[in-house]
């Protein structure tokens, strides 16, 4: 270790230094190592081939690199995990990162590697941290999956709560057509698409005759099941856009898009057909058409007006 300086650093630096001589039959024999290196695997080392003092496997592979080190004629710099006998003679496993330098003796031919000088870092605690956080985030990368699974969970649990509160929000109860509520609020939104697109609008009001007396002899259970009859065979005899909601008691209401006064009447008389065919129950309708003042109060109080006259109507007729 000619200059002082390079002295110093070899016998104070903190990582491991080694030289070692390229022998003519393939092997390496090492020549000198500094402090730190003798401190990792014993004084034995010093002027031996690598298989003398290294696990065989771990000797092999360390002089794949030498050798490629020396074809290449060009520093090298790689990491290993390699075994190794420290000084007490233990086998201990470890990360190294390595850089190996190429020497020449300039005299002599000044293309032979005839050394390759090495330093040598141990970087096994940085692989174990390494490790240890890989680890960590695959745990903490688990419990994300399995947290954001649990709310995809919850997310469809309260959209499927949601969706049937909104159901029975808009709902009635006995018969599934939609609450007075919300027949109303349609009513609304159907006078304003009416006046925006130029269209008609049609209202229905339809209550049952005489439906008291099927309570009053069939008793309640059956005077609900007639109502549920009766709206399902109304439902079926409208089209997908008309609406149809449950006005109270007896009453229903239905709001046909796209209906003129004629063709609202001749719908009428197709429901009363149809729910005396498949209910067996007489309705009577009131018919009211949208004008241009109407709000969906005046527009039903005059369906409701026609609906009235019906049932006088009906009244007549069964009593005369
Ligand atoms: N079973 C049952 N009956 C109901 C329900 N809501 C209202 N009613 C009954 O429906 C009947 C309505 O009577 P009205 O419309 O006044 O009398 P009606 O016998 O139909 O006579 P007209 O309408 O004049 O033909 C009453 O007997 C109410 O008790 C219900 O949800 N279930």
């Amino acid at each position: 270790m000619g200059h002082p300086l390079i002295r110093e650093l070899w016998n104070h630096f903190p990582e491991n230094m080694f030289l070692v001589r390229v022998e003519d039959n393939g092997h390496f024999t090492v020549e000198a190592a500094n402090p730190a290196q003798l401190d990792t695997i014993g004084r034995e080392c010093l002027g031996q081939p690598l298989p003398a003092f290294l696990p065989a496997a771990t000797a092999e592979s360390i002089y794949a690199r030498y050798r490629e080190c020396v074809a290449r004629n060009k520093p090298m710099r790689y990491q290993e995990h390699a075994a190794f006998f420290d000084e007490h003679g233990n086998e201990q496993y470890g990360y190294w990162l390595t850089l190996i330098v190429p020497l020449h003796n300039a005299d002599d031919a000044p293309q032979r590697v005839t050394h390759l000088f090495g330093i040598s870092q141990d970087v096994t605690e940085l692989h174990r941290a390494r490790d240890a956080l890989e680890r960590h985030n695959q745990v903490l990368e688990a419990r994300v999956e399995q947290r954001t699974a649990e709310l995809q969970y919850a997310n469809r649990e309260l959209r499927l709560l949601n969706g049937q509160l909104e159901e029975m929000a808009t709902r009635d109860f006995l018969t599934g057509c939609y609450n007075r509520r919300h027949i109303e609020t349609l009513g609304q939104r159907e006078i304003e698409r009416a006046r925006r697109y130029g269209t008609s609008l049609s209202v229905l009001m339809i209550d049952l005759d005489a439906f008291k007396q099927v309570n009053d002899t069939q008793g309640h259970a059956a005077g609900d099941a007639a109502l549920k009859r009766v709206a399902a065979s109304l439902q079926s005899a409208l089209r997908a856009s008309d609406l149809l909601g449950r006005f109270g008691g007896d009453e229903f209401m239905i709001l046909l898009p796209e209906s003129s006064n004629e063709d609202a009447r001749a719908t009428a008389e197709r429901l009363q057909q149809q729910t005396h065919e498949l209910a067996a129950i007489s309705i009577s309708v009131g018919v009211a058409t949208l004008r241009r003042d109407d709000s969906l109060e005046s527009l039903a109080v005059r369906a409701d007006q026609q609906l009235l006259a019906a049932k006088r109507e009906y009244h007549r007729k069964v009593s005369g």
